[in-house]
């Protein structure tokens, strides 16, 4: 049974949280039974289907962390949050938005419907493979390590240890992504890419197999939800004006074709993968009473089985209650 509703006007400990996220977490691992892993990256296929496991960090440094929380996986589009930013960073923002849109497709992630439109002014939002691909072209460097560098860079700086690339992953998408090559081509005919086709993809499924855990997807939504700059140190990382249009579109476009549902039942910016992680970054609120992580918090999530949309479907739910629980909507 789910615990009901807590009148969260005492004094809000760990151990009390941790307690009631052990039973939410628990609560919502039978959901994973609904769901399935991703299978068109191969090796993806091999991921456990009944895993779920939380890291909610909030700004004072209070860390929950509760279920599979020890399961490497990749970050996949998740990625394109930070391919994104390093790029506005690197080009500016007005170069980055004169070449991707920040509209919301409708459409699924890997999507090429919009390109072979020829009303098509550019690739719809960077969160779809389209966008993504180009953006990835944006990032300076002639080597795919030049150009994934200030990623890793970013990485170090907030996860305090520098991620690896999972190989079996990076191969195994390589070797079998037909759709993005496809995608590739019709952006190279429209003119999008502005490097070669092979060092992009290339770079491109590198960033997607970048490995992590739910801690490192709580620490970088963390920053997030800090406006760019890390609570510990004080130190902007991030540019606030990036960081909003980030969120802008995790809010907008990071669910895939459900973030509409997502940002009306659940409320904060957030983007999944395919491996079936999530970030969230819920920013600080304005209320009279105590609620947990009043200040902000970053989420790391990870449940492989998905649902019909491509996102974490036992991972959406555990979300949805705990924001509704916290109210952690920014709305
Ligand atoms: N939605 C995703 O996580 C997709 C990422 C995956 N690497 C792809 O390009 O297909």
């Amino acid at each position: 049974m789910v615990q009901g509703t807590a009148n969260w006007n005492t004094e809000i400990t760990k151990e009390w949280l941790q307690s009631y996220v052990d039973d939410w977490v628990q609560f919502y691992k039978k959901e994973t039974k609904e769901g399935k892993v991703a299978s068109y990256i191969p090796v993806l296929k091999k991921a456990d289907p009944n895993l779920l496991g939380i890291t909610i960090i909030g700004k004072d440094g209070m860390n929950i962390q509760s279920g599979d929380v020890d399961t490497p996986f990749t970050i996949q589009s998740i990625s394109k949050i930070f391919s994104f930013i390093v790029a506005c960073m690197e080009r500016g923002v007005s170069y980055v938005l004169d070449r991707v849109d920040v509209e919301p497709t409708g459409e699924a992630f890997n999507s090429i419907m919009h390109l072979e439109m020829r009303k098509l002014k550019k690739p719809f939002n960077p969160f779809i493979n389209a966008g993504a691909i180009t953006v990835t072209s944006l990032l300076n460097g002639k080597s795919s390590e030049e150009k994934l560098e200030p990623i890793f860079q970013l990485f170090t700086k907030i996860l305090g240890y520098r991620p690896c690339i999972n190989e079996d992953v990076y191969v195994s998408e390589r070797e079998t992504s037909v759709r993005n090559r496809a995608i590739g081509y019709y952006l190279i005919e429209l003119g999008y890419l502005e490097s070669a086709l092979e060092l992009t993809l290339d770079t491109y499924f590198k960033q997607c197999s970048i490995e992590v855990t739910t801690e490192d997807l709580a620490k970088l939504g963390l920053v997030l939800a800090n406006d760019g700059i890390d609570p510990q140190t004080a130190e902007e990382i991030i540019p606030r004006n990036v960081v909003r249009l980030a969120k802008a579109l995790m809010l907008t476009c990071g669910m895939y074709d459900a973030s509409g549902k997502f940002a009306a039942y659940v409320g904060i910016p957030a983007k999944s993968g395919v491996s079936g992680g999530i970030i969230a970054t819920a920013p600080p609120r304005v209320r009279k009473e105590t609620l947990p992580f009043i200040e902000g918090c970053g989420i790391g999530v990870y449940g492989p089985a998905l649902d019909d949309k491509g996102n974490s479907i036992a991972g959406i739910k555990l979300l949805k209650h705990i924001a509704t629980k916290w109210d952690l909507s920014v709305f």
